[in-house]
């Protein structure tokens, strides 16, 4: 879908991004990470033309992005940033259909969207569409930013750092939400964050950016369990590798499939860090794990946690005991 070749920029002759090279799948959610001045967000906004690259191609679907106006890619790919940049004089209906208004969509069918937008980011959309940015939390605010981005229906997301500046608990919230997103819409995202948890949380393919270079590409457990070098096992801070290692599996994954137990369920789609906290807190070495509806999925033992294969627990000879 996003091809870099080669690209460098330079600012006053100094390499803000150098000899990059990357493939951004249809579909695929990337994460650029790195230190601060890494080039992160020069990169993304290369891809939309906010920066123009120096030297080296980017193709996007397959065309050079200077085949393209800039107004042409920015309504197809959809930007989302940390200060938001809501327009402070209209109202929240109005910013999120800037990019609709642009397209000349029907006033029915832009209605309607914003009204789709703001239920699927969880804002009551009678409460909210007429109301103007200074009369919403830093939240909220965030949540309109990102239903800007996705209004026109765009075939990639751009976020530079899009839950920055927020309390944990609202940013834990709109990382799922963006999650679902992908999940139910399948869109190309590429994000820009320096948290690791949130990379580890939501990547299918990180990119570990440094000084304008790419030290290493993957998934999050091929970073975290074959780090090319120094830099990659201590960006990721060799401590609590094993800790976030469980940050990537799924209860429902690894419970023993075969077995029952009462008391009440953990949900299949906790984090097995997660689940590790559960089994302190309640002092138990086995835990009944339940799906969306209550139903019970199996049972998952505090050994399952330190099964370095990460392989599904078999059902073949069941601990029944
Ligand atoms: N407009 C600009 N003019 C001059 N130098 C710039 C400009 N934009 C970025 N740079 C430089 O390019 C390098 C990469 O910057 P970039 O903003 O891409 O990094 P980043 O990884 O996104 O950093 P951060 O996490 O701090 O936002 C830095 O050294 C920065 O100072």
């Amino acid at each position: 879908m996003i091809q870099f070749q080669q690209v460098s920029k330079y600012f006053h002759g100094k390499p803000a991004v150098e000899d990059l090279n990357l493939n951004i799948a249809a579909g695929e959610f990337t994460v650029l990470i790195g230190t601060s001045g890494s080039g992160k967000s020069t990169t993304l906004k290369m891809i939309n033309r906010l920066i123009e690259h120096d030297r080296g191609k980017i193709l996007f679907a397959g065309d050079e992005i200077h085949s393209f106006k800039p107004q042409e890619l920015r309504r197809r790919m959809g930007y989302a940033i940390q200060s938001i940049g809501l327009f402070p004089h209209w109202t929240v209906e109005q910013n999120i259909a800037t990019v609709p208004q642009l397209l000349k969509w029907p006033r029915g069918k832009i209605r309607d969207r914003v009204t789709e937008l703001l239920e699927l980011l969880h804002l009551d959309a009678a409460q909210f569409r007429g109301r103007y940015p200074h009369q919403l939390s830093g939240g909220q605010q965030q949540r309109v930013g990102v239903a800007r981005a996705l209004a026109a229906d765009p075939e990639v997301l751009l976020m530079d750092e899009p839950f920055g500046a927020l309390d944990p608990v609202t940013r834990g919230a709109l990382q799922l939400e963006i999650a679902r997103i992908h999940q139910l819409s399948g869109r190309t995202i590429v994000l820009v964050t320096h948290d690791i948890d949130e990379a580890l949380a939501l990547a299918d393919r990180i990119v570990l950016l440094d000084q304008g270079k790419i030290v290493q590409q993957g998934s999050p457990r091929h970073l975290l369990t074959q780090p090319a070098n120094a830099f990659v096992r201590h960006f990721f801070g060799q401590n609590d590798i094993g800790i976030k290692l469980l940050g990537l599996g799924a209860a429902g994954d690894r419970a023993h499939k075969g077995e029952r137990l009462e008391g009440k369920g953990i949900p299949a789609d906790m984090t097995l860090r997660e689940a590790l906290s559960e089994f302190v807190a309640r002092r138990t070495e086995r835990l009944p794990v339940v799906d969306a509806s209550g139903n019970a999925v199996g049972v998952l033992h505090i050994g399952d946690l330190v099964n370095p294969t990460g392989e599904e627990a078999s059902d073949a000879a069941p601990d029944t005991h």
